[in-house]
């Protein structure tokens, strides 16, 4: 249990006479099945923003695209000139990859002993369906709206990101528009729905590096300059070195080659140039400048004419304190009687650019096993308590701010 001193006043939730959660789960599964058979590979979104959309109007909802072509972008609310709760998520997947390690097709969902089946069940079509659910229950019970509520999706999260949550983003503050609270539904829990939800994310910094040597004859070794000893040795560095330690709410640095290229085209020459990329999942021990006036020295270091080319592709954020965050963990502990792990552990998220204005950015969603990989399921069960848990949330919230 909490201690009391951080606890929300009064439980809402216990007040308000709630659907069962089959129902809810019923409902959640259909609307997944029709997200998830629309083939929305990342940043086409195959139609599933016009579901949403549709249900969406009949609450009552104002509903805004913000396309940028070929990337497709929601937002709604109720415009009701109310403190904001935004639901934020993605309608876009990651490619299915080799389909030959795939037991069912991709974009066809299947209900398989008691899994519901297809690319985009964990990764996320369910929690978006798990939220709209979530409001049409919330509308029907009737209560009074002291928060707006918002929804925020696009089909550009698992790509560039450069043209979805960013630019729905830009758009809000370019207008002076404010989201005071945001629930990401990326899926945050390990073993059990709840066990673990998101308060921040590390930052992500890429770099492309190109050592250049000297080609020639591999029976000539004091001919030539092969490019690779000198990118071995500088990747074995990198790659075993501890950057920082883990903190409080923050895994240690990462650094992780993603690619690696040298050829000559024959077996009796060496390589002129040898170039790799990598990526470091940063903590906020660290700075992007520190991470590259550090990388730069070493590559300097190997004598060879190189070039770096660098990108950062987020910054690292954090939400500490917020009335979110109370709020969810006020939910999981009392809906399944656990307090979830606060992590930031994973990849970046839209939140990143929610966190930017100033938004309190919680991530709560189904379990992570399988994201990203061939079959990926979920248990149909943790359909009905996501979406319980979200209308819970949904009450707490507009009970919190009367
Ligand atoms: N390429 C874009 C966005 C990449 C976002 C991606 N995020 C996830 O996979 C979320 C997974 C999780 O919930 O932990 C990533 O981390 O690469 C960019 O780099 O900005
Ligand atoms: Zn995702
Ligand atoms: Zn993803």
């Amino acid at each position: 249990m909490f201690a009391r001193n951080i606890l929300p006043t009064k439980n809402f939730v216990q007040q308000v006479s709630l659907p069962p959660v089959e129902e809810l789960q019923i409902a959640t599964l259909s609307l997944s099945r029709a997200l998830i058979e629309r083939p929305s590979i990342t940043p086409n979104d195959a139609g599933c923003l016009n579901i949403i959309e549709n249900r969406l109007t009949k609450l009552g909802m104002a509903n805004e695209r913000m396309d940028f072509a070929p990337v497709s972008n929601l937002f709604s609310s109720f415009q009701s000139n109310k403190p904001m709760l935004a639901f934020v998520g993605h309608t876009d997947v990651v490619p299915p990859g080799d389909l030959t390690s795939w037991h069912t097709e991709p974009f066809l969902p299947i209900e398989k002993n008691g899994y519901l089946h297809g690319r985009g069940s964990v990764d996320m079509k369910t929690a978006v369906a798990a939220m709209v659910i979530a409001l049409e229950y919330f509308v029907k019970l009737g209560l009074k709206q002291n928060v707006d509520i918002g929804f925020m999706l696009t089909s550009d999260e698992e790509g560039e990101a450069v043209h979805g949550i960013k630019h729905v983003v830009e758009r809000l503050q370019a207008r002076g528009q404010k989201v005071n609270w945001a629930l990401v539904g990326e899926p945050s829990s390990e073993e059990k729905v709840g066990d673990s939800i998101k308060i921040g994310r590390r930052g992500s910094l890429t770099a492309s590096v190109i050592l250049k040597g000297k080609q020639g004859h591999v029976g000539y070794p004091s001919q030539i300059v092969n490019p690779v000893k000198q990118a071995s040795k500088l990747l074995n560095k990198l790659q075993h070195k501890q950057w920082d330690m883990p903190s409080r709410f923050f895994p240690a640095t990462s650094f992780q080659v993603v690619k690696f290229h040298c050829d000559s085209g024959a077996e009796n020459i060496s390589p002129a140039t040898a170039e790799f990329v990598f990526n470091m999942r940063y903590s906020p021990k660290q700075t992007v400048e520190k991470l590259q006036n550090y990388i730069e020295k070493k590559v300097a270091k190997s004598g060879l004419e190189y070039q770096i080319t660098w990108k950062v592709d987020a910054e690292p954020f954090i939400t500490r304190r917020s009335l979110i965050r109370k709020v969810v963990e006020q939910v999981t502990s009392n809906s399944v009687g656990y307090k979830p792990k606060l992590s930031t552990a994973g990849g970046t998220s839209d939140g990143r650019f929610l966190a930017q204005m100033g938004t309190q950015v919680v991530e709560f969603g189904l379990c992570n096993k399988g994201i990203h990989q061939a079959n990926e399921k979920v248990l149909i069960t943790d359909l009905g308590l996501l979406t319980s848990m979200y209308l819970k949330i949904l009450i707490q919230m507009n009970g919190l701010n009367a």
